[in-house]
C-alpha cells in the first residue's frame, strides 16, 4: 500500500518516475515491492511502465572477501615481520593459499617486499589501496576508468544487470486507486452510490466444480457453499445488468425475472461449452497424432522441476522474482529424488556427457524454492524423468496455466495457458520437430508459419516458432521449440542415442491469430469485450 500510494501519489505532481530503483531508494522502500506495485498499477492503466536495463558495477565473492579482510598482499605484508626476515614457507603456513599466491605477486610488484627463499619487508608502511577502491564500490561511488580497469583485471568486480522500470501516468490514471466492488448491493441503490463504485471485471476464468452447475447459482443463490468463483460470477452478472441496463437491471434483482435468468444461464454456459469444445479441439487434433495427455495437475512446482532440471542455471533471470512468482508458504519442497538430484548438480557444476556445465557451485536451497509453474516444460521434466526409468518411445502433451510475473499489455498476461507437446523417440532430428509442428499447426488453420534460430538453456537447437497475424499484418511469435538437451536427458537416465523434439505455445497466441484479436486483454482478464464474446463464443478457447 505504500509504495502504491507513494507512486500514485509522486505521478500526481511529477510526468514521471525516471527509475524505480532511485525511487524506491529515495523512500526507503524495497524494490521488489515497488515493482510488483508497478506492474499492477500497469495492468490496470493507471500508469504506463517501461523496461529499464542497468549494468551495476558490483565486487565478486573474491571481491567482498578482500573488502573484508584486506587485500592479498596488505595481508601478505602485515604476516611478513617488521625487522628481518620470514622463510617461505612459514609465511605460507600463516596465510590461504590463494591470498599467499596473489599476496606474493602483488606485493612484490609493488616493491613492498624482497622475494626470495627468505622474504622481508621493504617499506615500513603500506595503505590498502585495493580495500578501499571496494568499499567505495560496495558504496556506490564511482571509480575512475584505469582503477576500474584494474579491479575488473583482477576478476575483483562484475557488471550486474539491474531492472527496473521507468512509470508516467497511464490513461486510467488517478492519485489513488479507485473503490472496486464485487457485489452490487441493495446499500449501494439506495443510497445511489452505485454511480460512482467501479466494479470488478467478469471473471470468465471462474469455472464451477462439476457439482455446481451456475443454473444451481442463480436459482439458489448458494453457491458460495461450494465454489466462490461462481458466486462472485454470478454477483458480477448482476452488476453488469443493472449498470448497462437499468430497466433489465431492475427486473433481474427486483423480481429476479425467470425468463431473463434463464437466457443469461443459457448463454453462459453456451459460451463455456464452446470454450470447453475448442480446447477439446486441440487436444483431438493431439490425439489423432497418436500423442497421450501428460496429467497437469499442480500449478505449484519445486524450482528444482521448473527450472533445475531443465539445465537452466541457477543465477538465470528467468528465476528472479521479478520473472517468477514464489510461494512464501509453504517455501520450500520436501520430495526430490535424491540420487537425480545428485546427478543434475553435477551436471550443472562440471557437466559430462561432452558438456563442460555452467561451473558454478549449485545450490540446493535453490532448487527447493517453491514457485507457480512458469511453464508446462515443467510437468515434461518430470514426465521424461519417469519415462527414462523404463524407456519406451512416447508422445505426450499437455494443455494448461502457467503464470508469470508480467507486466500486463496488448499481448502479455501473468497467467496464460501453455499447450506443450513433445516426442521421444531414438534418432529423431530437426527436421521431424519442423515436420510435426507443421503437421500440428495445419490442422489447427494455421499454415503460414516461420522458424527463426533461438535459445533456451535446455535445446539444441532452438527454434521460436512465429505466424502470420492477418489482423495486425505481421509475424507474431507464438511459440518455442527445440531439441532436449543430453544434459537434461542423460542425467534422467536416457541413452545416448534417444532423443526428444519438443515445443510449447500459448493457447491465447494462437486463439489471437485464429479469431482476429488484437488485445489480449480481450480475451482474458483486463476488460473482457462482451461484444466479442458473444459474436464468436469460441474465442474464449484460452479461458477455463
Ligand atoms: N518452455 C518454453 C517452450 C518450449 C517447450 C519445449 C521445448 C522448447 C521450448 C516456453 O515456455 O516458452
Amino acid at each position: 500500500m505504500i509504495a502504491e500510494e507513494a507512486i500514485l501519489g509522486y505521478l500526481e505532481n511529477h510526468d514521471e518516475i525516471s527509475d524505480s530503483g532511485q525511487f524506491a531508494t529515495d523512500r526507503g522502500l524495497d524494490h521488489n515491492d515497488v515493482v510488483n506495485v508497478i506492474k499492477s498499477l500497469h495492468g490496470f492503466r493507471y500508469i504506463d511502465a517501461q523496461d529499464i536495463k542497468k549494468e551495476t558495477l558490483v565486487l565478486t565473492e573474491e571481491g567482498k572477501k578482500y573488502a573484508e579482510k584486506g587485500s592479498p598482499e596488505v595481508q601478505l605484508f602485515l604476516a611478513v615481520p617488521q625487522e628481518g626476515s620470514i622463510s617461505k614457507e612459514e609465511l605460507q603456513k600463516l596465510l590461504d593459499p590463494a591470498v599467499y599466491k596473489i599476496g606474493c605477486s602483488q606485493a612484490a610488484k609493488n616493491k613492498w617486499v624482497q622475494m626470495g627463499n627468505q622474504i622481508s619487508r621493504k617499506v615500513q608502511h603500506v595503505e590498502d589501496r585495493v580495500k578501499d577502491l571496494l568499499l567505495q564500490i560496495q558504496d556506490g561511488q564511482e571509480l575512475g576508468k584505469d582503477d576500474n580497469n584494474s579491479l575488473k583485471a583482477r576478476k575483483l568486480t562484475a557488471l550486474q544487470t539491474w531492472k527496473g522500470y521507468s512509470v508516467k501516468r497511464g490513461p486510467e490514471y488517478a492519485p489513488r486507486r479507485r473503490r472496486t466492488a464485487t457485489d452490487l448491493t441493495r446499500e449501494h441503490l439506495q443510497g445511489g452510490d452505485w454511480r460512482n463504485i467501479e466494479f470488478k471485471e467478469y471473471n470468465f476464468s471462474a469455472k464451477g466444480a462439476t457439482n455446481c452447475r451456475i443454473g444451481v447459482a442463480i436459482n439458489t443463490s448458494k453457491c458460495n457453499h461450494f465454489h466462490a468463483n461462481c458466486n462472485t460470477l454470478y454477483s458480477r452478472k448482476r452488476s453488469f445488468f443493472v449498470l448497462h441496463g437499468n430497466f433489465i437491471g431492475q427486473l433481474i434483482l427486483n423480481s429476479l425475472s425467470s425468463l431473463l435468468a434463464h437466457m443469461f444461464i443459457l448463454a453462459i454456459a453456451t459460451i463455456t461449452r464452446s470454450a470447453d469444445q475448442v480446447k477439446e479441439r486441440i487436444k483431438n487434433i493431439f490425439r489423432l497424432m497418436n500423442f497421450e495427455e501428460m496429467p497437469t495437475n499442480r500449478y505449484v512446482e519445486s524450482s528444482f522441476w521448473n527450472f533445475d532440471a531443465l539445465f537452466q542455471p541457477q543465477q538465470h533471470p528467468a528465476r528472479d522474482s521479478h520473472d517468477t512468482f514464489f510461494l512464501k508458504a509453504p517455501a520450500t519442497t520436501k520430495q526430490l529424488p535424491e540420487d537425480y538430484v545428485e546427478m543434475v548438480k553435477r551436471v550443472h557444476e562440471s557437466g559430462g556427457y561432452g558438456s563442460r556445465g555452467y561451473g558454478y557451485e549449485w545450490k540446493r536451497e535453490e532448487a527447493n524454492k517453491n514457485l507457480l509453474r512458469t511453464h508446462t516444460t515443467a510437468i515434461s521434466s518430470r514426465m521424461l524423468y519417469a519415462l527414462a526409468q523404463s524407456f519406451t518411445p512416447k508422445k505426450y502433451f499437455s494443455i494448461d496455466r502457467v503464470f508469470r510475473n508480467e507486466a500486463v499489455d496488448r499481448t502479455h498476461l501473468a497467467e496464460f495457458h501453455q499447450i506443450e507437446g513433445l516426442v521421444c523417440d531414438r534418432g529423431l532430428t530437426l527436421g521431424h520437430l519442423i515436420g510435426v509442428l507443421q503437421d500440428f499447426f495445419s490442422r489447427l488453420g494455421m499454415d503460414k508459419l516461420k522458424f527463426k534460430p533461438a535459445y533456451n538453456p535446455y535445446t539444441e537447437p532452438s527454434m521460436e516458432i512465429f505466424s502470420y497475424h492477418e489482423g495486425l499484418k505481421k509475424w507474431v511469435e507464438i511459440g518455442n521449440s527445440g531439441m532436449f538437451r543430453p544434459e537434461m536427458l542423460r542425467p534422467m537416465g536416457f541413452s545416448e542415442d534417444v532423443n526428444v523434439i519438443a515445443w510449447g505455445l500459448s493457447l491465447e497466441r494462437p486463439t489471437m491469430i485464429l479469431y482476429g484479436i488484437n488485445n489480449i486483454r480481450d480475451l482474458f482478464g483486463h476488460k473482457v469485450d462482451l461484444g466479442l464474446i458473444k459474436k464468436n463464443p469460441l474465442c474464449l478457447i484460452g479461458i477455463k
